[in-house]
Formats: structure tokens, sequence, C-alpha cells
């Protein structure tokens, strides 16, 4: 079982819609679930490993509903961001409690299998609360992959792991991938999707705002409009200059920041465009700074596209 489905779902806290009317579908290899913090990734993960209902609509795993579904639930790891473990187990106790909890015929193997996939034997007689956490993130992972499961949904995986922990954590989801594995790991940091995932789905203030290759993704995002922060020698005369060309939407001068305003269409045209028009009017560039980089930004974009 490797396809899941989210068919129109919902999801509310109280009155506060975490998820929001939300299809999408994941296949086998490597997606990430990409969106700023708050966008409701976490509820979405939820669902689909079956810890949460939705409101309204659906979650599917091969057509099977994910929520209350014990045959279903074989087939599903979840590595949760939360760090809820019992810090006064060893590592290997933690994810052979794990294996007897799925009532797997012969747990000590499937532990020491799993343990071995995520290259953690060397430590799992040492207490948890003694892991770095690296090791802790690794041993989350045996645990959710006890049971072989097909499909694997990570939340926020990468967080607060060094650069080697990061490397060796990607080389394993892109094998798991590789090996027809259902990979769905969430994050809010675009490099580090790029480096894992080609198919992202994009989430924002619970809609899905965008699905597909990451590289049409990326480039819709440097496609938008820039907006930026110039101050100059002379304002005035370098506005005049800037509308005068096509590349730039609109300039406005704001007397709070004694700087202009400027919005570009054509990104690559308008960084040519301002040093050119500044020289050619004898205008000092003094600080020219994006005023919209945040990522809440471009997912905005995205959103509104
Ligand atoms: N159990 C809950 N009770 C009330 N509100 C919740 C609950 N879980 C999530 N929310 C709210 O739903 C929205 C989406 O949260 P969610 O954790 O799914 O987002 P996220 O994209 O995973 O964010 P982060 O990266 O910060 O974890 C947020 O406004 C959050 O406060």
């Amino acid at each position: 079982m490797t396809t899941l489905s989210v068919d129109r779902a919902s999801r509310w806290f109280g009155n506060v819609v975490a998820v929001n009317d939300v299809t999408m579908t994941i296949g086998p290899g490597v997606t990430g679930l990409l969106g700023p913090n708050g966008a409701g990734k976490s509820t979405l993960i939820n669902m689909m490993g079956g810890f949460l209902a939705p409101s309204t609509g659906a979650v599917t795993l091969d057509g099977e509903p994910v929520w209350q579904n014990e045959g279903v639930y074989r087939h599903i790891g979840v590595v949760p961001e939360r760090e809820a473990m019992y810090d006064f187990l060893t590592g290997g106790e933690f994810v052979l409690a794990n294996a007897e909890l799925h009532g797997l015929p012969d747990p000590g193997a499937a532990a020491a299998r799993a343990l071995a996939t995520v290259e953690m034997e060397y430590a799992q007689d040492r207490r948890i609360s003694t892991y770095s956490k690296g090791m802790r993130q690794r041993v989350k992972m045996a645990s959710a992959l006890v049971h072989d499961p097909s499909v694997l949904l990570l939340d926020e995986p990468f967080n607060g792991m060094d650069p080697r922990q990061r490397l060796q954590l990607m080389e394993m989801l892109r094998r798991m991938g590789e090996d027809g594995r259902t990979v769905l790991f969430s994050s809010h940091i675009l490099e580090e999707v790029e480096q894992l995932a080609h198919h992202i789905e994009v989430v924002v203030a619970g809609r899905h705002a965008a699905s597909g290759d990451f590289r049409k993704i990326r480039r819709m995002m440097t496609d938008r409009p820039h907006h930026y922060l110039v101050r100059s020698s002379d304002d005035r005369r370098l506005a005049s200059a800037l509308i005068a060309d096509g590349s730039t939407a609109g300039v406005e001068l704001d007397p709070a920041e004694r700087a202009l305003r400027v919005r570009a269409v054509d990104f690559a045209r308008f960084t040519e465009l301002l040093p050119r028009v500044a020289k050619e009017n004898g205008i000092r560039l003094l600080t020219v700074s994006p005023s919209d980089e945040s990522l809440e930004s471009v997912f905005s974009y995205l959103v509104s596209a």
C-alpha cells in the first residue's frame, strides 16, 4: 500500500481552521511538504498517519480510510516532531517496545533490523536521556520503521540536527524512496526540501498552495514581483529614471525611511537596470535591500498566483 490521498480534507480545532479543504495525492518516492510555521503541516501529517480524524473530507491509503483502521496502520510509520520518548529506556528497549505494541511475530529481530537501518546498534544499550538530538531522531525513526511500513511520514525531521546528521538522514530517506516506499517529510526550509525532494506539496495558512516539481515551483518563486528598499544620493531622479523602464512596476517615496520602495516585475532585468541607470545619471546607490524575502511572503505569492 503506497498511495496516500487527501480528498477535500479539513480539520479545525475550535474555531481555528488548521487544514482547509486540501486535496493531494502522495505516491512512492520522496515528497517534501513545505510551508511556513503554523501552515497546517503537522495536522496534515497527523491525519495521514491516523492520529487525527479529518473534520470533513477523507484521508485514504490505497482507497482505505486511514482513521481508526488497524489494517492500514500496519503500513504507515510516523516520526513525530515532538520529543515524546521514555528517557529512562535504552534506545533498544524503546524500539523493542514499539515492535511488541505492533504485535510482530519476532519483535526482537524486527527491533534489531530497524536499529541497524538507522545505524544505531552501537548505542542501543544506552539510555535515551544520554542521546544527542540526532541520535534521538534516529531512534524515533527506528521505531517508526520497526514494522517495515511502506509509508513513512516525518514531521520536521531535520530540526536541530547538525549538518552531518542531516546528510545521513537525507541519504537514508533517499534510499527508502528509491526502494519504492512513500516518504513524506515536512519542512519550513526551502533549501532542505530542495536537496531531497523533486516533488513538493506547498501548504500556506491551511490551504494547498502548489504541487509539483520543485524546480518549477522555485522558478515561480523567483519570478514573482520583488520589492526593494533603495537609498541613493538622489531618490527623486532615480525614481523617474527607473519608472521609465518596463521591468519596474512601481516606485514610491517612503519619507519615513528616506528611501524608495521599488517593485520590480522582471528580477533579472531589474538587477541589471538599477546600477546602469544610477551610473548614467550620476547617482550613487547607498542601500539596495530586498524588503519581502521572508518565506511567508514567498508563500503568500504562491497562494495568490
Ligand atoms: N490541538 C490543537 N488545538 C488547537 N489548535 C491547534 C491544534 N493543533 C494545531 N492547531 C493550530 O492549527 C494551525 C496549524 O498547526 P500545525 O501545527 O498543523 O502547523 P505546522 O505547519 O505544522 O506548523 P509548525 O511548523 O509550527 O509545527 C495552527 O494555527 C495551530 O495553532
